[in-house]
C-alpha cells in the first residue's frame, strides 16, 4: 500500500502546503496531490514550491483537466516539475469539473473523448516525439515537440486519471498508470475496480495504481473528527447522483434538505442534517483505530494507494502526525 495526501490551496496558503508536505514526507507519506480549481491558488507554483522543499515525496496536480489547460501546457509543466524535483513528478488529470467550467464560459463538450486525446498527446510530447497531425478532434497538433526541457526518459511521467463515472474509469484503465477515485467507501470500489481491471486486461496492463481519493477526518476524539467531516460529507452528498445515494442507503429527502441548506449557505442547519450515514458513505472519519480499520477495508477492496484528502481533521498538523502512526 502507498499513501498520498491532498491539499486544497484555497483554504491553506503556499507556505502552509509546503510545511504540511515536509511533515508528511517525514511521516513516510509517498505522494502529495494538489487540487486545481480556477478560484484557488494555482497548483503549478504550489507544486514547484513543494518540489524545492522536499527530497523523496512524489507530487503532482490532483487533478488538472484539458479544458483549462492544454496537453502541451500540461506536458511542459510535468517535465519541468520532474526536472525541478529530480524525477518525482506525477500528473493527475481528469475530465474537469462540469459544474464549474460553464462559469468560465467553457462548454464541456465530450469530456471523456477530450481527456483521452489529451493523455495520448501528453505522453507523446513527454517522450520527445514531434507530434504530427493525425485527424484528432480536439488536439490535432501539427509538428509540436518539447525541445527546451529535460524529458523524463523511458519512465515517462506517471499519469493518474481522476475518475468516478464508468466511461472515465474505463479510460483510466486503458490509458492511465493509475486512477484517483473520489470515494472513501469500499462499496464504491466494488463498482469501480472491475471496470478498471477489465480495461487494463484489454490492453495487457499490469501494476495499475488504484487510488482512493478519500475525504478524511482523524482526531483522538471521535466526535471532534465527525464534526470536522460533516461539511465535506454534505457537499459530496449534495453533488452525488441519486444512484450513488441509493447505493449507500441514504435518505434522499434528507440529502435534498442538505442541498437546500448548502444553497442558502446555512452551514448551521447543514451540521444538524448530516447524519452518521452520510459521513460513513463519503468520508473516512474517526479516531486512529477507526481510521486504521477503514484503511484495511479499502485495502481489502483492492485499493493500492490511499490518499488522505481534506479536511484531514480539526487540526491538520495533529492529523498528519496521527496518520504517520497508523500507516
Ligand atoms: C465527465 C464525467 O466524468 P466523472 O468521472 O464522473 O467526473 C466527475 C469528476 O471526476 C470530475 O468532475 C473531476 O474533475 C473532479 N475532480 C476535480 N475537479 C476539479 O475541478 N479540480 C480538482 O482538483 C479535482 C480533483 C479530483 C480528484 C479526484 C477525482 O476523482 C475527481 C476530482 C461523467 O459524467 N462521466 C460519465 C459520462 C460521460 C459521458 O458520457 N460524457 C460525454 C459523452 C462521452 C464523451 O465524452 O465522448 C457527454 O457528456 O457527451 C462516465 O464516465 O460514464
Amino acid at each position: 500500500m502507498t499513501y498520498g495526501i491532498e491539499f486544497v490551496p484555497g483554504n491553506v496558503n503556499v507556505k502552509q502546503v509546503v510545511n504540511y508536505c515536509k511533515l508528511a514526507e517525514s511521516k513516510d507519506i509517498d505522494y502529495a496531490w494538489i487540487t486545481n480549481h480556477y478560484n484557488n491558488r494555482h497548483c503549478y507554483p504550489v507544486l514547484t514550491a513543494v518540489a524545492q522543499a522536499t527530497t523523496t515525496l512524489k507530487m503532482g496536480p490532483g487533478i488538472m483537466n484539458s479544458f483549462t489547460d492544454t496537453p502541451a501546457g500540461m506536458a511542459s509543466f510535468a517535465c519541468t516539475l520532474n526536472e525541478i524535483s529530480d524525477g518525482r513528478a506525477v500528473l493527475g488529470i481528469g475530465p474537469g469539473d462540469l459544474s464549474t467550467l460553464p462559469k468560465l464560459a467553457i462548454d464541456p463538450v465530450k469530456p471523456v473523448a477530450r481527456l483521452g486525446e489529451a493523455i495520448d498527446q501528453i505522453r507523446a510530447l513527454c517522450s520527445g516525439a514531434e507530434v504530427k497531425k493525425s485527424g484528432l478532434e480536439f488536439f490535432d497538433y501539427d509538428g509540436a515537440k518539447l525541445t527546451g526541457v529535460t524529458l523524463p526518459g523511458k519512465k515517462g511521467i506517471p499519469v493518474y486519471v481522476g475518475a468516478q463515472g464508468p466511461k472515465v474509469l474505463e479510460l483510466a484503465g486503458l490509458k492511465g498508470d493509475g486512477a484517483l477515485i473520489n470515494a472513501s467507501n469500499p462499496k464504491d470500489f466494488a463498482v469501480a475496480i472491475p471496470i478498471i481491471k477489465a480495461a487494463c486486461e484489454k490492453v495487457g496492463k499490469k501494476g495499475f495504481d488504484v487510488g482512493a481519493y478519500t475525504a478524511l477526518s482523524i482526531d483522538q476524539d471521535q466526535k471532534k473528527a465527525e464534526k470536522a467531516a460533516k461539511i465535506v460529507a454534505a457537499f459530496i452528498a449534495a453533488g452525488s447522483p441519486e444512484a450513488l445515494l441509493q447505493r449507500h442507503g441514504l435518505d434522499l429527502a434528507n440529502v435534498a434538505k442538505i442541498k437546500d441548506a448548502l444553497a442558502r449557505f446555512d452551514f448551521g442547519a447543514v451540521g444538524g442534517l448530516v447524519t452518521e450515514k452520510e459521513i460513513a458513505a463519503f468520508t473516512i472519519c474517526g479516531t486512529p483505530d477507526v481510521i486504521r480499520q477503514k484503511c484495511e477495508d479499502l485495502t481489502k477492496a483492492g485499493v493500492t494507494q490511499i490518499i488522505f484528502g481534506s479536511p484531514l481533521g480539526p487540526d491538520m498538523t495533529n492529523s498528519i502526525r496521527l496518520l504517520g502512526k497508523i500507516m
